[in-house]
């Protein structure tokens, strides 16, 4: 069960199978193995001088009672502790290093996929969660990759080399000390799996804060507005709780799993004294080897304490690395994407520095649309919202959308975007269907000004320079002139370096518009796509809008989602869509006495918003 939170939980991670567990866990540890190698190497060597400290503690008893000096054998005790401490603490900052390293492979991995997924892909899963993936579940495989690794390694290792020398010692208090800790650990390993399970729970829960919070960051004031601050703070507490739960189980569990070490050495300790009691008693073995037997036996501690970490933390990183696959198995827009954006970018590097290359925008680059018997649906076990679409657009010229709530304007940008795949029928621009045009090209034709107009946190300049971030400063100037927006630059304080705030709080509806506007026009598009706000702009921000519009369709090819009348008389084609169909094709007059819904909206929807 996902944690209780707000209504919008995350999908919740289906369990990998142990072999792709270990698979996925091992790509992120690959490239590392050389550090990780180093690291457990320089800890073996560590642990190695330990080991020899029990052989001279050894010869030190037995020369108690003789003549010999013992001040030899205390120096290389000591100079063994201090060599054997420093070579530790080297490999120790080097697998530090090395799971950082781990850290950030992960986290680049996953940023350069989520920032190319699929629309879709976006929609079906929660923002909020996937960050916590990259910020959160990341940071878990720190310790999988690099220390239980070694930990295994060496602790593997120097298991079985104290047991080796303890065989040598006695067989038989072996054996004793075998059968104490075979019998303990079984008990062990049946912890292990609610490891991971409650740290997945854990995992969740965070996914299901970070949900939360951007589901009520993104919307405000309307969270204000509403008063629903006691309410949603009480669905991120209750998740935060549930965080809190989880982990304090695996803690629980991992404490049981550590405690258990002791108690298998304090038992066996126990049993040993015993029977090497006896065994002494019994003139089997000498007092001297009872002696290195037990503190072998407490040597035994951190070997099996390391094993014990090793497997609770690769249990704490495949809840972890369940999340972390799940993220990566979505599906991301074509991996040319990239390439082309780098060319784009090395295109515009050129132009920079060769202003006399640049050119003006000039009519025949309008480009033209087509919709040809388009059918779409958002998905698959969702009812179709395009049903043969079909509509011819030669550029330039401004040709308006309009039709009911719900008609499928919007979407007809989707498409043309190929923010989404056509179901059936094709989409071309300038005569080539959008899924043979190289994405990054096709977007790069394309300015598109979203209904709700998003300014981005940020200044006013990193906000017009978003799509177009090697575009001059005159050039930034002339579009701020033609958007209208020269007199709104001026009034701020710091003018175009003016934060915004977040999501261009402190920018008016009608200027967030117009920035909006601005920024896609920087783009140099041959093809503008408006989505004009449903909300009322005042006369002077709305007449600002349609003239900019109007010089703008000149030269390009804009399709607006009119609300309007003021827009739509201005258009050369209004285009009206019902029920994911086109209906009609004409101008205002022609539509008005030809096609009866336009005539209907014409005379209530548009009406009642017109300047
Ligand atoms: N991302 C989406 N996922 C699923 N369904 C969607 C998505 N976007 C839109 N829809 C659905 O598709 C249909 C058409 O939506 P669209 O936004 O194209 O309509 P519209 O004509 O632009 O409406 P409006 O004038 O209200 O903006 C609606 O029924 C809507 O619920």
């Amino acid at each position: 069960m996902p944690p209780a939170g707000p209504q919008d939980a995350p999908e919740k991670p289906e369990r990998l199978p142990a072999k792709e567990t270990w698979r996925a866990l091992y790509r992120h540890f690959r490239p590392h193995r050389g550090a990780v190698a180093l690291g457990a190497f320089l800890t073996l060597i560590g642990s190695a001088t330990g080991l020899a400290q029990p052989l001279a503690a050894k010869s030190l008893v037995d020369r108690l009672g003789g003549d010999d000096s013992i001040a030899g054998i205390l120096i290389l005790l000591t100079a063994l502790v201090v060599l054997g401490t420093a070579i530790e603490s080297v490999g120790a900052y080097v697998l530090e290093r090395t799971a950082e390293s781990v850290v950030l492979a992960a986290r680049r991995t996953l940023i350069g996929r989520l920032l190319r997924l699929r629309l879709g892909e976006v929609e079906r899963t929660q923002p909020g969660d996937l960050m916590s993936r990259v910020t959160s579940d990341t940071t878990l495989l720190r310790a999988v990759t690099t220390q239980s690794v070694v930990s295994a390694a060496s602790g593997g290792l120097t298991f079985i080399a104290t047991i080796v020398m303890m065989g040598l010692m006695d067989p038989v208090l072996l054996g004793v000390t075998l059968g104490v800790i075979v019998l303990i650990g079984g008990a062990v390993s049946l912890v292990m799996p609610k490891i991971a399970r409650a740290t997945e729970r854990a995992q969740e829960a965070v996914g299901t804060i970070s949900t939360a919070l951007e589901r009520a960051f993104g919307a405000f004031r309307t969270l204000k507005a509403s008063g629903a601050e006691q309410r949603e703070s009480a669905a991120v507490e209750a998740a935060a709780e549930e965080a809190w739960r989880h982990g304090v189980r695996s803690a629980k569990w991992q404490s049981v799993a550590w405690s258990s070490v002791g108690l298998a050495v304090q038992v066996s300790f126990l049993a040993v004294l015993g029977i090497g009691g006896a065994r002494v008693a019994s003139g089997a073995i000498s007092v001297s080897t009872l002696v290195a037997f037990l503190l072998f036996l407490f040597y035994l501690i951190d070997p099996v304490s390391r094993l014990v970490e090793a497997a609770s933390q690769y249990q704490v990183g495949s809840a972890a690395i369940a999340r972390i696959v799940q993220a990566e198995r979505l599906e991301t827009e074509q991996t040319e994407q990239t390439e082309q954006m780098e060319q784009t970018k090395q295109t515009e590097k050129m132009e920079q520095a060769e202003p006399s290359e640049q050119t003006e925008p000039t009519t025949h680059a309008a480009a033209s649309v087509v919709f040809d018997g388009v059918t779409f649906r958002y998905r698959d076990d969702l009812p179709y919202v395009h049903h043969g679409v079909s509509f011819d657009v030669p550029g330039p010229g401004m040709t308006a959308f309009v039709g009911p709530s719900g008609a499928g304007k919007t979407t007809v940008f989707g498409l043309i975007e190929r923010f989404y795949e056509v179901s059936g029928g094709r989409v071309l621009v300038d005569g080539v269907d959008v899924r043979e045009w190289p994405l990054a090209e096709l977007r790069a034709a394309i300015g598109y000004v979203e209904q709700d107009a998003p300014v981005l946190a940020g200044t006013l300049r990193e906000n017009l320079l978003f799509a177009a971030p090697h575009a001059t400063d005159s050039e930034v100037r002339d579009v701020l002139v033609r958007a209208r927006l020269d007199a709104v630059v001026e009034r701020l304080p710091e003018g175009l370096d003016t934060v915004v705030g977040h999501r261009g709080s402190k920018l008016s509806g009608g200027e967030r518009q117009r920035v909006a506007i601005a920024r896609a026009l920087l783009r140099k598009p041959r093809l503008l796509l408006l989505d004009e706000a449903t909300s009322q702009l005042d006369a002077v921000n709305e007449l600002a809008l349609r003239d900019v519009v109007a010089e703008v369709s000149r030269e390009v090819t804009v399709l607006v989602v009119a609300h309007r009348l003021s827009t739509v008389t201005l258009a050369d084609r209004i285009v009206v869509m019902d029920a994911g169909k086109v209906r009609a094709v004409g101008t205002h007059a022609e539509l008005v006495a030809a096609d009866p819904l336009y005539g209907e909206l014409a005379a209530t929807q548009f009406l009642a918003t017109s300047a």
